[in-house]
């Protein structure tokens, strides 16, 4: 496949400048106050890929914030191969003139205030080995260490580090010579690094020069992509003490960088050790992907009710990262993502495939904000609604609404723990432990009475997200449609009905009561005119209709949750007739994110 593209770059590089995209739908405005940020950066072709003859794929668009255009080749049996580009959207995207002094201030420096104060902030960086992960973490972990100590953050912390690296699903210290350790978690929940080394710093110096320690010892190795590969996963974590209140909780900051996944054409001279080692990196990384897709599945809106499945504790990574997947953490954190990407034309397939995870993780932040205002339902109140409640129902002197919340939404402000909460309220002027313990306790019951009586609200904000996806689906683009039919002489679908189709369908007035959001289907077999239901499946009785059949049984198609993702659920049946059958719909399978897309 390298070899098709090399050849044709210049085909490549002419569809690109032709390329006129066509612009994203208007998702309303960008995300401020969630609690995941992320972002994308693509970084510069290296020398010697550009030696090789190989070009840039992967853009920022012009006048579109948070889009990456993806430009394929797609090799056709006959005739010049034609360009299939698909879009992502994101929260930014930095592009390859783009500094990591850039990326610091947009995606890490908010988090400083953030853990300074108790919070739990991580940084992660995800991507294909060679796409610019350690790069990028090194260059964000000496601006955090000035950032630390240059005096911007009020008030005096205790600051410790511990470094450490995940390999073959066990921990090893990296300030301590590779000494391996246990990682637990205790009673409340909490992961704990059990031997693992925590050195006390004073001074950006000192911090430095521990994160160099670390460098020298994290496990590198030569890979197709990248000399100084990173096998391991590496972990800075920064744990931030208020002398003063010791009761409270410490801040934590982890900066994670990823060891990178490797295509099956990267890993073709591996040995088997290397292979073992990869296979480990994969299921961590596979684990890490799974947890993504239950955070993006689940409703936070009403996140007590639809429990989500989140695999956190299959790997020693994911449980590091347990306060970012577990839906049932007791602290509220806030995490910045950075998806990595190669630009090159040989790495499309691995650049898709890591900006669809991009994309999963931001519906994640997106729903954070979907549910309709409620002024007797706290976690629907954005900043502005907060706000207002605490001034008006703090007590007297009011608590200050930007300390105690200063960007957070009702749902944020709910997850704060109890003493961060009552920290910020005594910041305001004469505001006395008891009113703070009494506003706390108010807030909370508002919150309590409001979720016995949510079971009914769940029910009919369902009812409103599966219409929307219901337009979602309706939109989406049939590579088969009459007009195409038409154009191109190309029997009409109908003549074609196949079991393995996928069609789009309006259900009629008699079929609506059996499923009336189906958009999609899979055709599963002809029904003959008599029979309401399949009886046998292994036998000729089902399929035994001919392919005039007017009905067909059907697997219904329901969307994901990435624009224009579905899963086929063939356990769910439905019977068609033809005439509610509109169009064929082509999808295509993504093994690395398990959905059907369509087809551009
Ligand atoms: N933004 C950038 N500007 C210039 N060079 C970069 C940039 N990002 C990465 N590079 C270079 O690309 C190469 C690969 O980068 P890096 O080692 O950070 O990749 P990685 O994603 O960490 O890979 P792996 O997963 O294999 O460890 C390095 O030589 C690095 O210096």
């Amino acid at each position: 496949m390298d070899e098709f593209l090399l050849q044709h770059v210049g085909r490549h590089q002419q569809l690109v400048r032709q390329f006129k995209p066509k612009p994203r739908p208007n998702e309303g405005d960008p995300v401020t106050s969630s609690n995941i940020a992320v972002s994308t950066r693509i970084r510069p072709m290296l020398d010697d890929e550009t030696s090789s003859g190989q070009v840039p794929a992967a853009f920022a668009r012009a006048g579109e914030s948070g889009v990456v255009d993806l430009h394929e080749l797609r090799r056709v049996v006959r005739g010049p191969p034609p360009l299939n580009s698909s879009s992502f959207q994101v929260g930014k995207v930095f592009g390859a003139d783009r500094s990591t002094d850039l990326i610091y201030e947009d995606l890490v420096q908010p988090l400083l205030p953030w853990v300074w104060e108790g919070g739990i902030g991580t940084l992660f960086t995800y991507g294909q080995t060679g796409s610019g992960k350690t790069y990028s973490v090194s260059g964000i972990e000496r601006l955090v260490a000035c950032a630390l100590f240059d005096g911007t953050l009020q008030g005096q912390r205790r600051l410790h580090v511990s470094i450490f690296e995940l390999a073959r699903n066990s921990a090893f210290d990296l300030l301590n010579f590779r000494a391996p350790f246990q990682i637990l978690e205790d009673s409340f929940g909490d992961t704990q690094l059990a031997g693992a080394k925590e050195y006390k710093v004073a001074s950006t110096a000192e911090l430095l020069a521990l994160i160099e320690q670390a460098t020298s010892f994290r496990q590198t190795a030569s890979t197709e992509k990248n000399d100084g590969s990173s096998r391991t996963h590496a972990i800075c974590r920064i744990r931030i003490q208020d002398p003063v209140q010791a009761t409270l909780d410490d801040g934590i900051l982890y900066l994670v960088d990823l060891a990178g996944s490797e295509a099956a054409r990267d890993i073709s001279n591996h040995t088997s050790e290397r292979m073992k080692e990869t296979r480990e990196i994969n299921i961590s990384l596979s684990v890490l992907k799974d947890c993504i897709r239950g955070l993006a599945n689940m409703d936070n809106s009403s996140s007590k009710y639809k429990k989500q499945y989140i695999p956190f504790r299959q790997s020693m990574l994911t449980k590091v990262l347990k306060h970012v997947f577990d839906p049932s953490g007791n602290r509220e954190c806030k995490t910045a993502v950075l998806a990595c990407i190669n630009p090159s034309l040989l790495d499309t397939g691995v650049s898709k495939s890591t900006l669809r995870y991009a994309e999963m993780l931001r519906s994640a932040e997106t729903k954070v904000m979907s549910s309709a205002y409620n002024p007797d339902v706290p976690s629907t109140w954005n900043n502005k609604e907060l706000r207002n409640y605490i001034k008006i129902k703090s007590g007297s002197p009011s608590i200050s609404p930007s300390v105690l919340a200063p960007h957070e939404t009702g749902q944020q402000l709910l997850q704060l723990s109890t003493s961060q909460f009552l920290q910020r309220c005594l910041k305001s002027d004469g505001v006395t432990g008891d009113q703070a313990k009494s506003f706390h306790a108010k807030f909370w019951r508002l919150h309590i009475d409001s979720q016995r009586s949510s079971r009914k609200v769940t029910a009919s904000s369902k009812k409103e997200r599966s219409l929307c996806k219901n337009v979602r689906s309706d939109k989406c683009s049939s590579s088969r449609d009459p007009a195409f039919e038409g154009k191109y002489n190309v029997p009409n679908f109908k003549e074609r009905i196949r079991p393995g189709m996928v069609i789009r369908w309006t259900p009629s007035a008699e079929t609506i009561s059996v499923s009336p959001k189906q958009s999609l289907a899979v055709v599963l077999c002809p029904l003959a005119e008599d029979e309401a239901h399949v009886q046998c499946f292994l036998g000729n009785k089902a399929n035994e209709a001919s392919h005039t059949a007017q009905r067909y049984l059907c697997g219904t198609v329901s969307s994901g949750t990435l624009a224009e993702a579905y899963e086929i659920n063939l356990w769910a049946q439905v019977v068609i007739d033809v005439k509610d059958m509109e169009a064929e719909v082509l999808l295509e399978y993504d093994a690395a994110t398990r959905y059907y897309h369509t087809t551009v």
